[in-house]
């Protein structure tokens, strides 16, 4: 029998350095010498870089798509098969229910389990509650080394002191436009390659309402986002309305971006500048990352207030990438929001994010959803404990295409 391990994160822990010291065989001698494989979403983006550069795929998902034209459901399923027919001696899995919908994490902890039976599984989580249960040898980063441990503590919960006491700020210029709706699909479907993917979608969208989209991998979520805020060329022709317009009657991409703040957890890839934290919430004035013009006084009063909101004034000119994975999220947010656009989206945003500060992320959800007229759509397979949505909108998969139906 082996000895499986799980080695519980903070996101405050270099997880890269973990994972190359884990591959290397330094950290664990029963695994020194042997030839591992990692099962992460770094291996997956080093996949869709080759495809995209060699413009052919060697990994290929149940529907024989490529990984870059796959959801994210799919790409984690295909790459999983395509490790195991390498035949790892060992594997390392990092993040291995991140994205994944309930389904499709009972399909993947049961091929890990059966993976088990041949050769050491040793995963990386910051979700207590996501260990695989065959592993019962449960370690966790002290300094350079893994400390075992027989309960997890429970992590220590920022959000008790972090209460978001201040009130969001008043927006810049009062909303002049009034709309009756913000997004409106009236008998919306898409087909790709002849595969149905969404069949017949009708759904509006309210001022100030908080929705949550949610269905599982592969039902067309990210589809349904990419007409919206995208340039998806399947929107054109079909009867989708955002902000009063009619898509494809003249309104260019720019204009509808223009009025919806966007947050994906893909974001923080982008960021390798050095701003300060301050400047990164103004540049969301400008639409840029960095300060390319100078904002007015006017935007630099709503920035700061902001800033006391995230109780972040008194680290204003610290490094963005100073801050721990969970704070850089809520600066990005408020970033999104200090142009108080009538929408905010939220692709997939606690996805990579331990306990502790996905409940502080989703308190200022909330909060946003209480006090702002910004409607919010929150896009997740995952339903998350303590987000309170107004309204769930639920793509359930059918052979011809998801259909969509609201659930509450
Ligand atoms: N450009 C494309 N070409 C071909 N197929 C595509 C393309 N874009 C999406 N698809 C397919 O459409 C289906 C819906 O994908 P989508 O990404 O919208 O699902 P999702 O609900 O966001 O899934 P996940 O939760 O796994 O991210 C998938 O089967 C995907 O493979």
């Amino acid at each position: 029998m082996y000895k499986h391990i799980a080695v519980y994160i903070s996101n405050k822990d270099n997880k890269g350095k973990l994972i190359e010291r884990l591959m290397s065989g330094k950290l664990i001698s029963a695994i020194s010498n042997l030839e591992g494989a990692l099962f992460s979403e770094i291996t997956l983006n080093k996949f869709i870089a080759e495809e995209i550069r060699h413009g052919s795929f060697n990994v290929k998902t149940e529907t024989n798509n490529s990984l870059q034209y796959s959801s994210e459901g799919e790409r984690k399923k295909a790459l999983l098969t395509h490790i195991i027919s390498r035949n790892p001696e060992f594997i390392v899995v990092d993040n291995v229910f991140g994205n994944l919908d309930v389904n499709a994490q009972i399909e993947i902890e049961k091929t890990l389990r059966d993976l088990s039976q041949k050769i050491p599984v040793i995963q990386i989580t910051n979700r207590k509650n996501e260990i695989l249960s065959f592993i019962k040898n449960n370690f966790q980063l002290q300094g350079e080394n893994l400390v075992a441990f027989e309960n997890i503590p429970e992590s220590q919960d920022k959000s008790k002191n972090e209460s978001f006491i201040h009130a969001l700020p008043k927006p810049e210029n009062p909303v002049k436009e009034r709309y009756n709706s913000i997004v409106e699909f009236n008998n919306v479907s898409v087909t790709y390659g002849g595969r149905n993917i969404i069949n017949n979608i009708n759904w509006k969208i309210k001022p100030a309402e908080f929705w949550h989209l949610k269905g599982p991998n592969g039902s067309g979520k990210s589809t349904i986002l990419s007409m919206i805020f995208g340039d998806n060329p399947k929107a054109y022709g079909q009867n989708i309305t955002l902000f009063g317009v009619k898509k494809g009657s003249g309104e260019s991409v720019w204009e509808i971006k223009r009025k919806i703040g966007y947050f994906s957890s893909d974001m923080l890839r982008g960021f390798s500048r050095l701003d300060a934290i301050g400047n990164m919430i103004v540049s969301g004035f400008a639409d840029t990352i960095g300060l390319y013009k100078t904002p007015t006084n006017e935007q630099i009063k709503i920035a700061q207030q902001w800033l006391h909101v995230l109780d972040m004034f008194d680290i204003r000119k610290q490094p963005f990438l100073s801050l721990s994975k969970g704070h850089q999220r809520l600066v990005l947010i408020a970033r999104a929001m200090v142009k108080n656009p009538p929408l905010l989206i939220l692709d997939e945003p606690t996805n990579g994010l331990d306990d502790a500060d996905a409940k502080l992320f989703t308190k200022l959800i909330n909060k946003i959803a209480a006090e702002s007229n910004t409607a919010i759509l929150y896009v997740s397979h995952r339903k998350e404990e303590n987000l309170k949505p107004h309204f769930i909108f639920e793509l359930v998969p059918e052979n011809t295409g998801s259909i969509g139906k609201q659930i509450q």
